[in-house]
């Protein structure tokens, strides 16, 4: 199979869908691997570097698109992009379509197959192509939100940890999954006050045996929110239901009881975000204020530390673009139902029912694709 993989063009995006170790793996099993000029560059892989791995570096990403069997992405692809895929052709990357109806009309039209990397899921119930990247973004939330809290950012000017004789920031996290637990703890390494909210009884318990001692846990229901957030210095959005639109669980009106300069990371944002005023943010300009609360919304977090992020992000792909490329997409996904679950739209039909129910448009199951 011809794998391709393009130069990212989201605003400030500088990882990359395939490392070099990726591209010797991928030409070991018998591919061809074709990569954009500077594709690597943004985290710090040189041209040179993909050729020693037998791959093939193509002037633009127009002759990578019109070759490749399969594209390997990191981001969303973007409309121009979008208008380059064709019928038949495997797009294997991030797409986060539920809170995008253009992007999702787009992907029907060019006819392709699109498997997202997040909703692929494993046998523990994790989402394995995500949890890296996740793990990034929670480590990253309260680093952004700290910064985010000064002053002249346009924060309440509190520290995170406090000093002897003042009390520390006040964090609360609402989500305790990937996003979550990392975010926690490192606000709580950080020295914050930090309560983890979620809705799963089982993973409050989990959080609670494994570090009970370094942040507190509560259970995620309306009242709760609505009073630790009005308490909290910093909110971190970190909620997720598979493939579908966040819930809004931080409302207009909880904003007005918050205290002015507080920050929100809302981290959830790739899915729509889980509070009523985010909307999403670039790099280039990633706060904004809605009733004296500082907003953090950036989409793409982990493209801020880009050479960690593809290094890891890598590692979780290679399994699944190696099944892809040696098997074909129908046959790996047949095989592997975890696969399979990533399977967002093929030949004109959404095949991820949480994406058709979020945009209110058809869908069929990935199961049923299988024969389409
Ligand atoms: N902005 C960015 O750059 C990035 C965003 N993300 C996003 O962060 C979000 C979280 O991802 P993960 O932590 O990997 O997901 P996860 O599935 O590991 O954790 C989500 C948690 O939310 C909980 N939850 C669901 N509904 C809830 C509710 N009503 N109240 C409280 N908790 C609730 C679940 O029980 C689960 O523990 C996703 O939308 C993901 O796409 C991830 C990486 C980068
Ligand atoms: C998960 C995601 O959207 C990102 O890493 O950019
Ligand atoms: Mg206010």
């Amino acid at each position: 199979m011809k794998i391709g993989c393009v130069r990212e063009i989201k605003p400030q995006e500088f990882r990359v869908g395939m490392t070099p170790g990726a591209a010797t793996e991928a030409v070991a099993n018998g591919h061809e691997v074709l990569i954009e000029a500077g594709a690597g560059m943004g985290s710090g892989f040189a041209d040179a570097d993909y050729v020693d791995a037998g791959a093939q570096i193509l002037p633009d990403a127009a002759a990578v698109f019109a070759e490749a069997d399969m594209i390997v992405k990191v981001k969303e692809p973007q409309a121009v992009e979008r208008a380059m895929l064709r019928p038949g052709q495997i797009l294997f990357t991030y797409l986060h379509l539920a809170p995008d109806p253009e992007q999702t009309k787009d992907l029907i039209k060019s006819g392709a197959t699109c498997i997202a990397y997040e909703t692929v899921t494993d046998r523990n119930g994790g989402l394995p192509l995500l949890a890296p990247m996740s793990e990034v973004a929670g480590k990253l939330a309260p680093q952004v939100g700290a910064y985010t809290l000064q002053k002249a950012n346009g924060g309440r000017g509190v520290l995170m940890g406090g000093v002897p004789g003042v009390a520390p920031a006040k964090v609360v996290v609402i989500g305790g999954g990937v996003v979550g637990t990392h975010a926690a703890r490192v606000a709580a390494g950080m020295g914050a006050d930090v309560t983890v909210l979620d809705r799963s009884l089982p993973r409050l318990r989990q959080l609670d045996d494994m570090f009970g001692k370094t942040f507190r846990t509560a259970y995620s229901s309306r009242a709760t929110t609505a009073e630790l957030v009005s308490q909290a210095d910093m909110v971190i959005g970190a909620v997720l239901i598979p493939g579908a639109a966040a819930p809004k669980l931080v409302t207009r009106d909880m904003l007005k009881t918050m205290k002015p300069g507080a920050v929100i990371v809302d981290v959830a944002i790739d899915q729509g975000g889980c509070c009523e005023t985010s909307h999403a943010t670039t790099h280039q300009d990633p706060i904004y204020e809605v009733d004296g609360v500082m907003h953090y919304c950036v989409a793409n977090m982990p493209g801020a530390v880009a050479r960690t992020s593809t290094l890891a992000l890598g590692n979780a792909t290679l399994p699944f673009m190696l099944a892809l490329a040696n098997k074909g997409w129908k046959q790996a996904c047949y095989e592997d139902p975890h696969l399979l679950a990533g399977l967002n739209v093929h030949a004109g039909h959404i095949t991820c029912p949480p994406v058709g129910e979020a945009l209110g448009m058809p869908f069929i199951t990935a199961h049923e694709a299988l024969s389409v």
